[in-house]
Formats: C-alpha cells, structure tokens, sequence
C-alpha cells in the first residue's frame, strides 16, 4: 500500500487547560474521500489548521504527502488546496480578478493566456460564471463559498483539504458541489473533508473518522462501519424474559429492546414465540452513519450533571 496523504501521531493542541486536539493518530490514504466528522467544538478546524501549518501543535507530528509539517510547508502547500472556514476574497473585485491574483502569486510558470484560461474553467466547474463583473460584496454565502473552492482547485492539487465545504448552499449548491468533488476523487485527488453533517459524509465518503472532544473516536472504512451487524433487533414487551431465555447471545438491552446474535431471524422468531414471549417486531439490526457516531461518542452528561432546566424539560 502506498504512504498515507496524512498521518499524524500524538497530534495535540492545549489551549491553556484545554486540549482542543488530544493525542490524534490521523491516516488518509491516497485517493480516499475522508470524512472528518464531529460535534462544534471538537477540534475539526484546529486539526485541519494544524494540517496547514497555520497553527503549531503543542505535541505531536503530521505529515503531509510524505513530509513533515509544518516544517516543509514551501513544498507541501503548492500541492494542496485548501478552504478553511469563511474563505477570504478581496471584496471590491470580481470574483475571476480574485482568482487570477491568487493564481499569479503561485509558483507554476505558465503563460499568462493559459492562466486566464484555467481561472475560467475553474470558475466554471464550481458553478460560478466567468463573465460576472460584480465586486464578490455582492455575492451570496452561497457563492463566496463555491469561490473559495475555486481557489483551492485552481492549482488542480492533489490533495484537497476542506473544513465544512458546503456551508451556505442549499441542497441544489451541496448535489452539485458533491457531484464536483467526487469527479475530482475519480481523477484522483484525495479529499479531506471535515462536517458536521452525517449525511453529506454518508454520500460521499470511502473513510470516516470522528472526533469528539478532541479524541478521534473512530477511524475507520464506511463500507466497514456499515456492514452487516450479525445481530437481530427484536422489540418485545417481554424483554426481561426473552433476554433470560436466550443467555448470553444477548448483546443489549434498552427497554423493550434487544439485540441478539443470531444466524437467522426466523428461526429465533420461532424460538422466543413457542416459548410463549410476545414478540411485537423481529429484524436484521443495521446501523446507519449517525448510530455509528452516536455510539462511538462518548455518552451524553447524565441527569445528575445537567444544569436544572434541562433535567426539568427532558
Ligand atoms: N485560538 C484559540 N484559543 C482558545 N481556544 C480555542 C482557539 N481555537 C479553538 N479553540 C477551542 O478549541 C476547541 C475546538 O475548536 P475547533 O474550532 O477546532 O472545533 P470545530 O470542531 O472545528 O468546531 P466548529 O464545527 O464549531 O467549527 C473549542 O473549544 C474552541 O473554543
């Protein structure tokens, strides 16, 4: 297998007492669509930021493309194209001038006709047209979002790093910005994307990984992740029984709910109603992404710890 596009040991940032990246172990491998997920507050944006060398980690390392950052940042970041949260643009230009500022400070030695060229078609592919004259004040979240994708696809990089991409589109601007971005995977670019949003990362994604205060939780292939359980859901209003008579093949139980390994619902159908335990629903357990996260995530604070109000309307 080849190196991983990013790897990172131990990453950790403190903020004073508070460990806004704890001891991450990240690995993206080539080509992959990885879905950086988490609650607000996790530490997505810090561990991209880090990724970039735009923040120094407290302990730790990462590397990117096979080279250690931030340290050979010169080299690594005219191969990457990143969108950081709220992409910035020189708002009294157009959005065409904004791109071909930012194309011209790069380092390629291309004529300048092909640099016109590849600002058009870039501006093109996120859905925005090249013609539009207006001053980017004018343009919507919506459009400063797709410019500033633009700006991290106009080097055509082969590593795209991108923190909540489709933030401000509607679900038309998300389809087509997915559509983009999975076009761009085919090609062969790696895509590190960090969300919030389950089902976006659920769509598009071949590997997820999940932090939740800091911590990566899980890292892991969905295709993995969402496989078939093996275990059977079975709703019946006499748990408590059914759970003693099937032993130690019960792998949970909540209410009137539980989870059993079994090779056949309808052979354990049979069992628990000719042993007289009712049985309201019988089926194959799947999880979907959010189980997945939900249950990698550490449990929400118990009742006890709850300020009052909560407890009160809970
Ligand atoms: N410069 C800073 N100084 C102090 N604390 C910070 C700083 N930057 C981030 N934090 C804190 O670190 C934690 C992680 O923040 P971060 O922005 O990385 O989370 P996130 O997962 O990207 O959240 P969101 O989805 O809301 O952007 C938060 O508690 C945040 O308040």
């Amino acid at each position: 297998m080849s190196d991983p596009t990013i790897r990172t040991r131990g990453l950790t940032k403190r903020y004073g007492e508070l460990r806004a990246v704890d001891a991450v172990d990240l690995e993206v491998g080539e080509g992959s669509v990885y879905g950086f997920l988490g609650a607000n507050g996790s530490g997505k944006t810090t561990t991209v930021r880090m990724l970039l060398g735009l923040v120094l980690p407290t302990e730790g390392y990462a590397e990117v493309l096979g080279q250690p950052m931030p340290s050979a940042r010169t080299s690594v970041l005219p191969q990457v194209g990143a969108l950081v949260e709220g992409p910035g643009a020189y708002d009294h230009l157009s959005g065409r001038l904004n791109l071909a500022l930012l194309d011209a400070a790069g380092p390629d030695p291309l004529p300048r006709s092909r640099r016109r060229a590849r600002v058009g078609e870039v501006l093109e592919q996120v859905g925005l047209d090249p013609a539009d004259r207006r001053p980017v004040r004018a343009y919507s979240l919506g459009m400063r979002q797709r410019l500033g994708l633009a700006a991290a696809l106009v080097r055509r990089p082969r590593l795209l790093v991108l923190d909540e991409p489709t933030n401000g589109l509607d679900p038309q601007g998300i389809s087509e910005i997915r559509a983009l971005l999975l076009a761009l995977n085919a090609e062969g670019t790696t895509i590190f994307l960090s969300s919030h949003l389950l089902a976006e990362i659920e769509q598009m994604c071949t590997d997820v990984g999940v932090l939740d205060r800091g911590r990566l939780v899980l890292q892991e292939r969905l295709e993995t992740l969402l496989r078939p359980t093996g275990l059977v859901e079975v709703h019946s209003p006499d748990a408590a029984t059914a759970a003693r008579l099937l032993g130690d093949a019960v792998v949970d139980v909540t209410c009137a709910r539980l989870l059993v390994r079994a090779e056949d619902a309808a052979s354990l159908n049979h069992h628990l109603v000719t042993s007289g335990v009712g049985v309201e629903r019988l089926g194959p357990y799947e999880r979907d992404l959010e189980q997945v996260v939900l249950e990698a995530s550490s449990a929400p604070p118990a009742p006890a710890e709850l300020p009052r109000a909560e407890v009160l309307s809970a």
